[in-house]
C-alpha cells in the first residue's frame, strides 16, 4: 500500500500526475537513512531486462530485441509495462536505459509495423508510440539514456524523453531525427521535445534535413550532454543519477514537470486527432513507396 505522503500545496496540474502517482512521490527520499544491503531485483521479458538495486534505488533498463531493437508493438508494449511497473515501485527513483545489442541502441520504429498494414493495426500501433513517450517524458523518476550505440529516429525519441544524455565516443555510431529521409516527417511532439533539448534553430535544420549526427556532432549541438569510451559509460550513468538523486524528489519532480508541462498537455489535448493524421498519413500510397524503397536500400547496403 502507497503511505500517504504530504505533496506541496498548492500541486500544479502537472501532466506527470496521469502517469505517476502522486502519493509515491516522495518514494525513497521520504522513509530514514538505513544503510540497507544491496538487493537485486530483476524482471525481463523477451524484448527488455530490468534491474532494480533496491537499496540506491537506481534501475538499469536494458533493451535486448535482436537484431536492432527496433520498436515493435510489442516491444512498445513490454516498454510501457516496465516503465509503469518501475514508476508504480517506492524502490525505484531513477532509471538508467540502455542497450544489450552491441552497436545500437535502438533503430526506431520498426518500420514493418507501419507497412501493408491495415488502419486498425497503424492506429493501435501509433497509440502505442505515443503511450511510451509519455510514460517516459511524463515519468517522475530520474531517466538516463546510456547511449552505446546508433539511436535513429524512434530510438533518438527515446534518448530525447531522458533527463539526461550520456553517448559513447565511437566514429560509427549516429544519433538524429532522420524521418525526412525516410520520406515521412517526425510528428510535433517528436519536434518538441527535439526543440525542447537543442533550441528551434538547431532542430530546424536538423528535422529538416534528417540528419544523424555523429558522436561528436551531437554533443556540440547539445543532442547529448556527454561523451565517454564505453567502458566508462555505466560507471558515469551512476554518478550522473547520484547526483540528480542528491536532490528532494519532490523538488526536482515539480520542476521537471513545469518544463515538460506544455509539450505533454499540448500531445495529450490533441492525442486522438494525431492518431487519425498518422493513420491517414502513413496509409497514402506515396507514403508506402518510400517506406518500402527506404527498407530496400537498407537491405542492398548489406549485400
Ligand atoms: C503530417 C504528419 C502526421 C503524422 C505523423 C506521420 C508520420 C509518421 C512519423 C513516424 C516517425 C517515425 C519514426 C521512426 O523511428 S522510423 C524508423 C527510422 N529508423 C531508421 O531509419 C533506421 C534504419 N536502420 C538503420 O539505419 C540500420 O539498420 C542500423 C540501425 C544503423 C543498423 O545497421 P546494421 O547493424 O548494419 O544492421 P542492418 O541495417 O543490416 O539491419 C538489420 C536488420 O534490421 C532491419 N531493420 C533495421 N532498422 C529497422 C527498423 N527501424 N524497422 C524494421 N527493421 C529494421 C534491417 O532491414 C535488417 O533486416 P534484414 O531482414 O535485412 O536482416
Amino acid at each position: 500500500m502507497c503511505p500517504s505522503v504530504p505533496l506541496p500545496s498548492p500541486c500544479p496540474p502537472g501532466i506527470l500526475f496521469p502517469y505517476s502517482s502522486p502519493q509515491l512521490w516522495g518514494r525513497a527520499a521520504l522513509q530514514p537513512p538505513v544503510l540497507l544491503p544491496t538487493q537485486r531485483r530483476t524482471f525481463s521479458n523477451n524484448k527488455i531486462l530490468v534491474e532494480l538495486d533496491t537499496s540506491s534505488g537506481v534501475a538499469t533498463m536494458k533493451f535486448k530485441s535482436p537484431p536492432v531493437n527496433s520498436l515493435s508493438l510489442d516491444f512498445l508494449t513490454e516498454f510501457c509495462i516496465s516503465l509503469e511497473k518501475l514508476e508504480n515501485d517506492r524502490a525505484c527513483r531513477a532509471l538508467i536505459i540502455t542497450s544489450a545489442i552491441p552497436r545500437i541502441f535502438s533503430s526506431g520504429l520498426d518500420i514493418m509495423e507501419m507497412f501493408g498494414k491495415s488502419t486498425e493495426h497503424y492506429a493501435e500501433f501509433w497509440r502505442a508510440v505515443q503511450e511510451m513517450w509519455l510514460r517516459l517524458y511524463g515519468s517522475s523518476m530520474v531517466t538516463v539514456a546510456a547511449i552505446n550505440g546508433s539511436s535513429p529516429a524512434g530510438g533518438c525519441l527515446i534518448a530525447l524523453s531522458c533527463d539526461y544524455r550520456i553517448m559513447v565516443e565511437n566514429p560509427k555510431y549516429v544519433i538524429g531525427l532522420n524521418e525526412a529521409q525516410l520520406g515521412i516527417v517526425a510528428p510535433f511532439w517528436f519536434k518538441d521535445t527535439f526543440v525542447n533539448t537543442v533550441g528551434h534553430r538547431v532542430a530546424e535544420r536538423s528535422l529538416q534535413l534528417g540528419l544523424l549526427h555523429p558522436v561528436t556532432e551531437a554533443h556540440q549541438i547539445g543532442l547529448v550532454d556527454e561523451v565517454v569510451p564505453e567502458e566508462k559509460l555505466q560507471e558515469k550513468a551512476a554518478a550522473v543519477v547520484a547526483q540528480w538523486l542528491a536532490l528532494p524528489d519532490h523538488a526536482r519532480q515539480l520542476t521537471k514537470s513545469m518544463m515538460r508541462k506544455a509539450v505533454l498537455d499540448h500531445m495529450l489535448a490533441h492525442r486522438e486527432e494525431d492518431i487519425q493524421n498518422f493513420v491517414k498519413f502513413i496509409s497514402k500510397d506515396s507514403i508506402q513507396k518510400s517506406l518500402s524503397m527506404y527498407m530496400e536500400m537498407l537491405k542492398k547496403k548489406k549485400s
